[in-house]
């Protein structure tokens, strides 16, 4: 009889200078930078090169509310005396071709492809820690010197009774939708929420959001979200707040039904929306393995972004307690180089105070650093700074005059703060982000000088708001008296 030979194979032992598991914003910057100072780099991804970002979240996103605000400004045009018609005409299969082709554009730059021809060894598996030191990842072991964990989150679902028997949508699942919703009911009025309400409503879909907080965009300060509300309710959205979801049911025509606790009448839509926040991808990891502590808001990191265990640093969505400044892409990548100077060189490892967040409705709101409520929560002596878009020529003339700056500063003018609602404040936040990452004083911003009309030059005015008060002082009218003596 013939013998039989069982081959046992050694698994492949890789020993790189850097282990990246999850290959999304914060994942791949890591790896870009590591490969391009020359050290040795895997990156294990078990689904999609880019992550959320790329795939289903900002991306598409963007691309979606884009379309949305071009329709709106064909509703708009005839203010301007621009005649349109009857108004857009909205293909939603080309604009659903537009939001694809957008991602497309990009994905090359998060390819797998790309990131090899770096030198950047890619495994597309799940990793998973097997001890302290060593991850597994399709057979391979992995002893790298550190490691970085950027498993990125997923959306939270809350426990709402029904919601099991309904069909739903989440940010994983709205950008395939292949027909316009008729009537799309959100469930959470964060930032996923406010964005979405308001492409599909601006894409002529009906749209309500329920909200269990009594304003939408809780962390933002609320005489700015007001302005965001009051846009949207004036669109046509449905703002629900204050109200908690008691049940979801299915209808026998397909439609769901979102009955509401307190009596109110059940809101039917043809499709729901879940945007209740989001919730740290841990699971297939086994951190106890390697005794990476976690709690139920994400892995916990200490100093320079460290896990509880040395070796391992964690970064991006999946990470969680008070040490977390957003779940960003900007922070993603913030926090990437960050990993990169202690990993690498050995440098300590300071986030930034000054990140700032953007939602990107029309009107945008953008803030960074203090708020009215923060400054106030802090006990010391502050003023606040306004200026109106009303006020701005550029806007006027656009016929954008929502909105306005709103600056927090110390008596003294150094700038802690600032959230601009209005059009552009995406773009319109830099100086104040430099301000409060710098230390600068509003008369550092009110001193430059901004091109005429534009839009920036609210930021001026809001500074100038500072100086104000100087053209009412004694001694320099004094002054203005010597000089005019002195001839
Ligand atoms: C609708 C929407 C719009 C948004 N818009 C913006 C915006 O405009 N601007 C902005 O700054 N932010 C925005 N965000 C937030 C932004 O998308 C995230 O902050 C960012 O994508 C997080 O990146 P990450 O790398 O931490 O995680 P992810 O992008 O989630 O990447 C994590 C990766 O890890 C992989 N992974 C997980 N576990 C394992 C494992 N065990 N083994 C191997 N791989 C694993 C996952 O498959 C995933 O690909 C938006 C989010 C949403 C939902
Ligand atoms: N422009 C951007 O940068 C951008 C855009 C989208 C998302 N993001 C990121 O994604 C993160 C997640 O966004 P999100 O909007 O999903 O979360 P979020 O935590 O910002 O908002 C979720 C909202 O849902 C509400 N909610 C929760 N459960 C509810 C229930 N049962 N009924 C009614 N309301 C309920 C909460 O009160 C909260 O207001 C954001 O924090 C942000 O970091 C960023």
């Amino acid at each position: 009889m013939k013998k039989t030979y069982k081959i046992s194979r050694e698994p492949e032992i890789l020993k790189p200078d850097l282990c990246v598991i999850g290959a999304g914003s914060a994942g791949l910057s890591v790896a870009s930078i590591a490969a391009s100072f020359g050290a040795s780099v895997v990156l294990v991804e078990k689904h999609r090169m880019g992550g959320e970002c790329l795939n289903v979240g900002c991306v598409p996103s963007k691309a979606l509310l884009a379309a949305a605000h071009r329709a709106q400004r064909v509703r708009d045009a005839a203010r301007l005396g621009i005649g349109t018609g009857e108004g857009p005409v909205i293909d939603f299969g080309r604009v659903r071709r537009h939001v694809r082709d957008v991602v497309s554009a990009i994905a090359p730059m998060d390819s797998a492809e790309r990131y090899r021809a770096m030198g950047v060894q890619v495994i597309k598996a799940e990793a998973s820690f097997t001890d302290a030191r060593t991850v597994a990842a399709d057979g391979k072991v992995i002893k790298a010197r550190r490691f970085v964990v950027a498993s990125g989150s997923r959306p939270a679902i809350p426990t709402i009774p029904g919601l099991d028997q309904v069909p739903y949508l989440t940010n994983d699942t709205i950008f395939d939708l292949e027909e316009r919703p008729e009537h799309l009911i959100v469930i959470g009025g964060g930032a996923v929420g406010v964005e979405l309400a308001q492409a599909y409503r601006r894409l002529g879909s009906e749209v309500t959001i329920v909200e269990a907080g009594e304003r939408l965009l809780g962390r933002e300060d609320p005489e700015m979200a007001a302005v965001i509300a009051r846009a949207l309710r004036r669109e046509g959205a449905v703002l629900k707040l204050g109200l908690s979801v008691e049940r979801v049911e299915p209808r026998d025509d397909g439609r769901v039904a979102v009955v509401l606790a307190g009596g109110e009448r059940a809101i039917e839509g043809s499709h729901l929306l879940v945007a209740a926040g989001r919730q740290a991808t841990l699971e297939g990891l086994n951190l106890k393995a390697a005794g990476i502590r976690a709690d139920s808001t994400g892995i916990l990191v200490g100093r320079n972004l460290k896990t509880s265990n040395r070796k391992v640093y964690a970064i991006g969505d999946c990470v969680g307690g008070e040490e977390t400044s957003g779940r960003f892409t900007h922070v993603a990548n913030h926090q990437a180089g960050l990993v990169i100077r202690n990993a690498l060189f050995g440098l300590p490892a300071t986030p930034s105070e000054a990140i700032p967040r953007v939602v990107y409705t029309d009107p945008e709101l953008a803030a960074v650093g203090l708020d009215e409520e923060a400054a106030r929560a802090a006990g010391r002596p502050f003023r606040i700074l306004r200026w109106a878009f009303a006020d701005n020529d550029r806007a006027r003339a656009e016929g954008t005059t929502q909105g306005h700056v709103k600056a927090i500063v110390t008596p003294r003018g150094r700038i802690l703060g600032c959230t601009i609602v209005g059009p552009g404040a995406g773009e319109l936040i830099m100086p104040w982000v430099m301000a409060v990452s710098r230390g600068l004083k509003a008369s550092d911003l009110a001193g430059l000088v901004y091109p005429y009309p534009t839009l920036s030059e609210a930021t001026r005015s809001a500074a100038v708001e500072f100086l104000k008060p100087a053209t009412q002082n004694p001694w320099l009218r004094r002054l203005i008296g010597l000089v005019r003596r002195l001839g």
